[in-house]
């Protein structure tokens, strides 16, 4: 679903995202993770073409149209301009497949609607909403685009614990669906509860990837994050808690 060879991207003459090789298939929720200021949203942003780069990203090469049909892009930003009803913002995501999908467009849109808890929103303007819940609405827009792939940059930031939750679910559903998902967090607990695979970001490199019980080791955390933490997989799932940070 995507391809990433020697992706870098430089910011001056400095390689903020430097030589990365990664590949998603159908079926993966991939956490992107990493301190502030590691790479992450420009590792995505340039996979999506979106940004000069060196080396390939498979999405990049395709025309803004196919793009869209192949990868739904949820950027950090969640600025709403536009007065639109929840409904009409949600079926923007449809844009990508022209009018000829009239009929599997308003289902899509419905659908979204529901994964995303937002069936008693659809006529609020999304402009008058609350910031967590403009959160929830700009997810059902990516999600009524059905492209198999969406890449997010922070999605759950902002949003409550069951939001939370709730959205990483439905990520995990559009996997098992054939899909997949590559999602940036900070929480390392969601990511390991809820992604196959981690990517590990700092200062531009991708400095593991694996599933997160191989990936958060307490030497990476250590290196990588500066913290100590709890980190367990019981019966109910992997359990992560940051417990102390580390002198650098
Ligand atoms: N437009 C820009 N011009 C110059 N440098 C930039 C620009 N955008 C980002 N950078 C730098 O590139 C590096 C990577 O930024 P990026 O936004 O990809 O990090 P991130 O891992 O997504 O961080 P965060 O977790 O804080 O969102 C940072 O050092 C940042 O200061």
């Amino acid at each position: 679903m995507l391809e990433l060879a020697d992706l870098t991207v430089l910011r001056g003459a400095c390689p903020v995202v430097d030589r990365v090789s990664a590949s998603v298939r159908e079926g993966e929720v991939i956490g992107l993770i990493g301190p502030n200021g590691a790479g992450k949203t420009t590792l995505m942003r340039g996979a999506l073409g979106l940004l000069d780069h060196r080396g390939t990203s498979s999405l990049a090469g395709l025309d803004p149209l196919a793009r869209a049909r192949a990868a739904a892009w949820l950027p950090q930003a969640r600025e709403i301009a536009w007065g639109l009803s929840v409904a009409e913002l949600v079926a923007l995501g449809r844009l990508p497949h022209g009018r000829d999908q009239a009929a599997a467009g308003e289902a899509a849109v419905e659908a979204a609607l529901g994964r995303m808890g937002l069936e008693t929103y659809r006529d609020r303007i999304a402009t008058r909403l609350s910031g967590g819940e403009q959160a929830r609405v700009l997810i059902a827009r990516a999600l009524a685009q059905e492209s198999p792939l969406i890449l997010a940059d922070e999605p759950i930031a902002g949003l409550d614990p069951a939001a939370q939750i709730a959205t990483m679910e439905v990520f995990e559903a559009h996997a098992r669906a054939g899909g997949a998902v590559v999602t940036s967090l900070h929480d390392l607990g969601l990511a390991a509860r809820h992604c196959t695979r981690l990517w590990v970001m700092d200062r531009g490199r991708m400095v593991a990837d694996g599933p997160p019980g191989e990936v958060l080791s307490e030497a990476l955390l250590a290196e990588v994050f500066h913290i100590r933490a709890h980190f367990k997989i019981t019966p109910q799932g992997p359990v992560f808690q940051p417990l102390s940070t580390l002198d650098t």
